[in-house]
């Protein structure tokens, strides 16, 4: 059911103001994953608790791993037998469908996928095809996506596996994370378009070695995962680097000062990206021990920026490129057509009606800046036309950003966060 709508605070001052993020989604899911495979209890240190991950949390406790809460928001992990007979509620994450399913190979009975509407429409077909390549029971009643299940019979044979990665660079990802645990491992080799997000398949390969597995990324279109244990973790989570663009925009937008401590001076998070698009579009972006530090200037420059390895910031970007004072192209990002909802289709629609003119282009949008009006932001179900809504509404007067709640999905606090960057007071009890 929608949440409520929320009316975007506009500004008439710079932004000034420090933020602490909340952890990444894309490490809190890898290292979840890799710890209900492990041969001993894991620790996580400051993990992100959104919806994205409590539902992985909990289809990992479905499957027999035991989750606990504990002192200072940490996560323990108990690996425990991999059991099936349970359903999995993947909600629109694309970790969730593309990530549990080879572990759910690995449990002794089915275990049934299915999430929300919008998760129905997400490609899947590349990863269930795989899984059975790799000797998995697979029942989707030949519909290439969710609902399935897959029938676990205690082991996987694993081996070598040819896809088609060009709509997500998950279906690459899921595959090694299991790999350690199949009989012969598995060697992935993706065939097709450009792989998308690359770095999260980075991302991968480290959080594996980081638990002692051997992977070699044989080419740039082949990965290997040897069969082994998977040793336990204690690990720091860095940072959502994509979560911070919304905020680090409202520098730039405002002409003011916005600083995240913590940032990470070495990261595979693709949304680190974020630094070198401000710097285009104008911002002066320093990146010291402290942390990141972002200010903006005199207006946004319009740029040509192709964020195929960090198509998470393409919403917030085409914000960005609507306020600008040149046209813009945003190139590389055909798959966000297949993220939470048609992204380009969605950016296009709603930009449009506030006044911009947007092209959809192949691979990408083409951003005409005209003077914006206020309205209702529509957001498809998808948190990142939130954050986007949220960086016109700095500078919109009367934009209402429909179903905010949507924004769960990887920053329950967004709102909140929101103000308090503002300075403006959070009301009692939000
Ligand atoms: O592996 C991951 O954690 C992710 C990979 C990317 O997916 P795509 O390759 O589908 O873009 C990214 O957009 C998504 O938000 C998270
Ligand atoms: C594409 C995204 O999410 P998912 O992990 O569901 O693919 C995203 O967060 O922008």
């Amino acid at each position: 059911m929608p949440s409520a709508d929320w009316a975007a605070p506009t500004v008439t001052r710079a932004v000034d103001a420090r933020v602490v993020l909340p952890g990444s989604k894309s490490l809190t899911n890898r290292y979840l994953v890799l710890a209900a495979l492990a041969s001993d209890v894991s620790r996580l240190r400051a993990p992100l608790r959104s919806r994205d991950t409590l539902l992985m949390a909990q289809a990992l406790r479905t499957l027999g791993a035991v989750v606990d809460d504990v002192e200072d928001g940490d996560w323990l992990v108990t690996p425990g037998r991999l059991v099936g007979g349970g359903e999995v509620d993947c909600g629109l994450a694309g970790n969730v469908m593309r990530f549990v399913p080879p572990v759910a190979g690995l449990a002794d009975g089915p275990v049934r996928f299915d999430g929300d509407p919008h998760a129905r429409r997400r490609p899947m077909a590349p990863v269930l095809e795989a899984l059975r390549t790799l000797g998995v029971e697979v029942d989707d009643a030949d519909r290439g996506g969710l609902p399935f299940t897959v029938h676990g019979r205690g082991a996987v044979r694993g081996g070598a596996v040819t896809l088609d990665a060009s709509q997500s660079s998950q279906f690459v990802s899921g595959l090694l994370l299991s790999g350690p645990r199949f009989d012969g491992g598995v060697t992935v080799h993706h065939v097709g378009g450009a792989v998308p997000s690359l770095p999260h398949i980075e991302m991968t390969v480290e959080t594996l070695r980081d638990a002692g597995v051997v992977v070699d990324d044989l080419d740039a279109h082949t990965w290997r995962v040897e069969p082994s244990e998977v040793n336990a973790l204690d690990v720091q989570v860095e940072p959502d680097l994509s979560n911070a663009a919304q905020f680090l925009a409202a520098a730039l937008v405002t002409g003011g000062r916005v600083h995240v401590p913590g940032w990470p001076q070495y990261t595979t998070q693709g949304g680190d990206h974020v630094r070198e698009v401000l710097d285009m579009m104008g911002a002066e972006v320093v990146l010291d021990r402290a942390g990141l530090t972002v200010s903006g200037g005199d207006g946004i420059s319009g740029v040509d920026v192709d964020l195929r390895g960090s198509s998470e910031l393409t919403p917030v970007v085409a914000a960005l490129c609507a306020l600008a004072d040149s046209p813009s192209v945003i190139r590389g990002v055909a798959h966000v057509r297949g993220h939470e909802t048609d992204r380009l289709a969605a950016l296009r629609t709603e930009l449009t009606a506030l006044g911009a003119h947007v092209d959809e282009t192949d691979d990408g949008l083409r951003i005409t800046p005209r003077p914006l009006h206020g309205g209702t932001f529509r957001t498809y179900a998808d948190h990142r036309m939130v954050m986007a809504a949220a960086v016109l509404g700095l500078v919109v007067p009367g934009l209402v950003v429909e179903d905010v709640g949507t924004v769960a999905k990887t920053m329950p606090r967004f709102t909140e966060l929101w103000a308090e960057m503002l300075g403006h007071p959070v009301p009692a009890g939000a």
